[in-house]
C-alpha cells in the first residue's frame, strides 16, 4: 500500500496503527491505537493534557506523527495513508474535514457566502479556471447552482436558513459553531473530525448540536469528535476511546467506558496506588446497582 491507493472495503473507515508523536523531551503520544467505523460517531476523550488535540492533528496532517499508520478507508474502499499525504490534500483526495477548538468563520460575509466559499474548488474546476468560464460555461451554471444548493440542505439541518444573509459573525455563538460543521460538511467529507463543538454552548444549543451530529451520521458521514462535554458523548457516540498521558486506558460503548474503573480514576486524578481501592469501589457500586 502507498500514499495512492488501493482497493479494499471494509467498514472500518480510520484505523490508527502505533501512533507515536515526541515533542523534544516530551512523548505527547505513544504507541496509540485504534479504530472507527464507518457510519459511527467516535469520541476521543480524555483529562487536560492527554493527547487528544495531538492525535487529531496527526490525523489531519497538521503534525507527521514520530511513528505510526493511519489509514482511512472510503466508502469505495480506496485507502490513503494520511501520514503520507501532504495536509491540503488530506480533505481533497482522503475527504477527512475538520473543525477546529476556536470559531474560524469569515465573520464578515454571510452566512450563505461562507459555506459557498468552501466550494470554491468544485466552481473553480468547472469554470475551466478560466474568466470566460466563470462568465459563460454551463457547467459553471451548473456548479454554482449545485453549490448554492447544497448550502442550503446544510442550512436546513442545522436549522439556520432563516440566517442565510446575515453576516456570520451576527449569528449566536452556537450558532457559528453549526455553521463551521456545515461549512466542512459542504466539502462532502467521509471523515469529519470536531474539535471541542460543543465547548462553551449553552443546554439548548448544546441539544441542537447533537440533533446535526446525529443527522449527519444518519446521513452516512462518520465523525471522530475530541470532547470535555460528558453529556455530549455518552448521549451521541456510539464508541468512546479514552487517552491519558498518551496511552489508551479505554476503548468500547458509552456506557463500557463510564463504568471503567481506570477511566473514572483518571477524571477524578487517582494516583497509581489508589487504583486498586477505586477499582474495588466502582466494582463494589457496579454490583450494588445489578
Ligand atoms: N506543538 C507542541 N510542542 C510541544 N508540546 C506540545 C505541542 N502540542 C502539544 N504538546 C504537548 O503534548 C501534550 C498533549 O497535548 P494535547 O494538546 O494534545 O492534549 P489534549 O488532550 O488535547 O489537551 P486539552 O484537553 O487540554 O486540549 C501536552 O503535554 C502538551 O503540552
Amino acid at each position: 500500500m502507498t500514499s495512492g491507493n488501493t482497493t479494499m472495503s471494509n467498514d472500518t473507515i480510520l484505523k490508527v496503527e502505533h501512533l507515536s508523536m515526541r515533542f523534544g523531551g516530551l512523548m505527547a503520544i505513544n504507541d496509540f491505537s485504534f479504530e472507527a467505523k464507518r457510519g459511527e460517531i467516535t469520541a476521543l476523550i480524555g483529562p487536560n493534557g492527554a493527547g487528544k488535540t495531538t492525535v487529531f492533528n496527526c490525523i489531519t496532517g497538521f503534525y507527521r506523527p514520530t511513528m505510526g499508520m493511519i489509514t482511512l478507508t472510503q466508502k469505495s474502499g480506496d485507502q490513503y495513508l494520511l501520514e503520507r499525504l501532504p495536509d491540503f490534500e488530506i480533505p481533497k483526495k482522503a475527504k477527512v474535514a475538520r473543525t477546529f477548538q476556536n470559531i474560524r468563520l469569515f465573520s464578515g460575509l454571510t452566512v450563505l457566502e461562507n459555506l459557498l466559499v468552501a466550494q470554491h474548488n468544485a466552481l473553480m474546476k468547472a469554470s475551466g479556471y478560466t474568466v470566460l468560464g466563470l462568465l459563460g460555461l454551463p457547467a459553471y451554471k451548473k456548479a454554482a447552482d449545485e453549490a448554492i444548493e447544497k448550502a442550503r440542505y446544510w442550512l436546513e439541518k442545522a436549522d439556520l436558513i432563516d440566517r442565510a444573509d446575515d453576516p456570520a459573525g451576527d449569528l449566536p455563538y452556537g450558532a457559528q459553531r453549526r455553521l463551521e460543521i456545515c461549512r466542512a460538511m459542504c466539502t462532502g467529507p467521509e471523515l469529519l473530525c470536531l474539535d471541542e463543538p460543543a465547548a462553551g454552548l449553552n443546554p439548548k444549543e448544546s441539544l441542537a448540536l447533537n440533533t446535526l451530529l446525529r443527522s449527519i451520521r444518519d446521513e452516512g458521514t462518520s465523525l471522530l469528535l475530541i470532547e470535555h462535554d460528558m453529556s455530549v458523548v455518552m448521549q451521541i457516540s456510539d464508541h468512546v476511546v479514552v487517552l491519558e498521558y498518551g496511552q489508551k486506558i479505554s476503548d468500547g460503548t458509552p456506557d463500557h467506558v463510564k463504568n471503567d474503573p481506570k477511566v473514572i480514576a483518571a477524571y477524578l486524578g487517582v494516583e497509581d496506588e489508589e487504583l486498586d481501592e477505586v477499582i474495588h469501589e466502582v466494582e463494589a457500586i457496579a454490583g450494588g446497582n445489578n
